[in-house]
């Protein structure tokens, strides 16, 4: 049984299913009666650094008397490919996966999003459950239902909302995951409290040093405050009809950059440059405080992300950006701060104002 357990609710509203994301040590005893007893299926679709948390769990379901197969994937943005699908459903396919079946999905926020992906398309969707092994997957991949592949055209361009059964949010396993990649999940949790929940700004202020390891005296905090914030807002809005958008602050630039990069850049450290572009833009729109505006810089920075890129490559990253998912027509939207937690829509600025704010960044 595990210590102490922190359970935030998700959904449960408009007609959605609720489910809970579990955060604590040691909580995969919870995962049996999470897939319940009168499923015979469960796959685990797992990343390759992950092969044998991913067998130890296939064991471990089919010493529970489930007809337990382990899916193993390339690791981190590799998988989110149509092959990669492909394989996963050639998988189901041969173990005979019905409708009642269970999808389990482990990993960080590439393979959740995969995985959450093979589940809703599998016989137009089946049951699935995230166990988020990164910090970037337990405070924002593995919660509200965003599920999706890349292509080569762009970021998450094709994909489906299939929230999960539940999420194991078991923060043990942040003791393996390599300091990039942990400190690449700071940038969520940092674009939590920039929209939503200030404390978490100062939190990780206090000491920028101690942030960047799960060993740091905040990290359940920061964990449980960021998934708040996510559960909150996808909780009223799970297909991103509106308010939704706030959580794609800083992504509309991240995502081209990530393009550019032909997915080897940590979405992290793209988010924190779009973050540290987005500030800029919101200030130059008349939106943004100074303060608030440096202050992505001075946190950003603190804790080791990125927030430069490539000048010459404007041109470019301006031409994907024009097909991120919440432009409109040939309206390009951006989110940009009113002030601290205060997220709004930015639509069609001004190409020069765009481009000055990209002075900023680029290098
Ligand atoms: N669906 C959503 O709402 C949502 C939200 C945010 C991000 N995302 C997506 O999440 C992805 C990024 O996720 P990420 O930052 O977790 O990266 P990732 O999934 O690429 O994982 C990073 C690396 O760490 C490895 N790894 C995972 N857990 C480990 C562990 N405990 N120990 C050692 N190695 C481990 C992975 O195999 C991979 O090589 C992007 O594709 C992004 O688009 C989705
Ligand atoms: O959950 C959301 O909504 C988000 O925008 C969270 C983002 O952190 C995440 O990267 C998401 O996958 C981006 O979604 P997309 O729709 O812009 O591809
Ligand atoms: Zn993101």
């Amino acid at each position: 049984m595990s210590e102490t357990v922190t359970r935030i609710q998700v959904g449960g509203t408009a007609g959605t299913e609720p489910y809970e994301v579990l955060v604590g040590r040691q909580l995969l005893g919870e995962l049996g009666g999470l897939i319940g007893n009168r499923v015979k299926r469960v796959a685990v679709i797992h990343p390759e650094a992950l092969e044998d948390t991913g067998e130890a769990l296939r064991a471990d379901l089919a010493g529970q008397g489930f007809e337990a197969v382990a899916i193993q994937v390339p690791n981190a943005e590799e998988a989110k490919t149509a092959e990669v699908a492909a394989y996963c459903w050639k998988a189901l396919g041969q173990s005979g996966f019905t409708r009642t079946d269970v999808i389990v999905g482990v990993g960080g926020g590439a393979t959740t999003d995969l995985a959450g992906f093979v589940a809703a398309t599998w016989l137009r969707g089946v049951r699935w459950i995230a166990i988020p092994t990164t910090v970037l997957a337990m405070v924002d991949a593995a919660v509200g239902g965003k599920t999706g592949i890349n292509t080569a055209e762009g970021k998450n361009l094709v994909g489906s909302f299939h929230p999960p059964a539940g999420v194991l949010c078991d923060l043990a396993a942040l003791d393996s995951l390599p300091v990039n990649d942990y400190v690449s999940g700071l940038a969520e949790i940092i674009k939590a409290g920039f929209i939503a929940d200030p404390v978490i700004l100062d939190l990780i202020e206090s000491d920028p040093q101690a942030a960047r390891t799960p060993a740091g005296p905040h990290t359940s905090e920061l964990v449980e405050r960021s998934i708040r914030v996510k559960a909150e807002v996808v909780s009223g809005d799970l297909k991103e009809s509106g308010r939704r958008e706030i959580l794609n602050y800083g992504h509309t630039l991240a995502h081209a950059i990530e393009k550019n990069e032909r997915y080897q850049w940590r979405h992290g450290a793209a988010v924190s440059v779009g973050m540290h572009f987005a500030a800029e833009l919101g200030r130059l729109a008349g939106r943004l405080d100074d303060a608030t505006a440096d202050r992505h810089r001075t946190v950003l920075e603190a804790v080791g992300l990125p927030l430069h890129y490539r000048y010459d490559q404007w041109p470019k990253l301006l031409e994907t950006m024009k097909v991120d998912k919440k432009s409109r027509g040939d309206l390009l939207r951006f989110i940009v701060l009113d002030g601290l937690a205060k997220p709004t829509v930015l639509e069609g600025p001004d190409p020069a104002i765009l481009l000055a704010a990209y002075g900023e960044v680029g290098q």
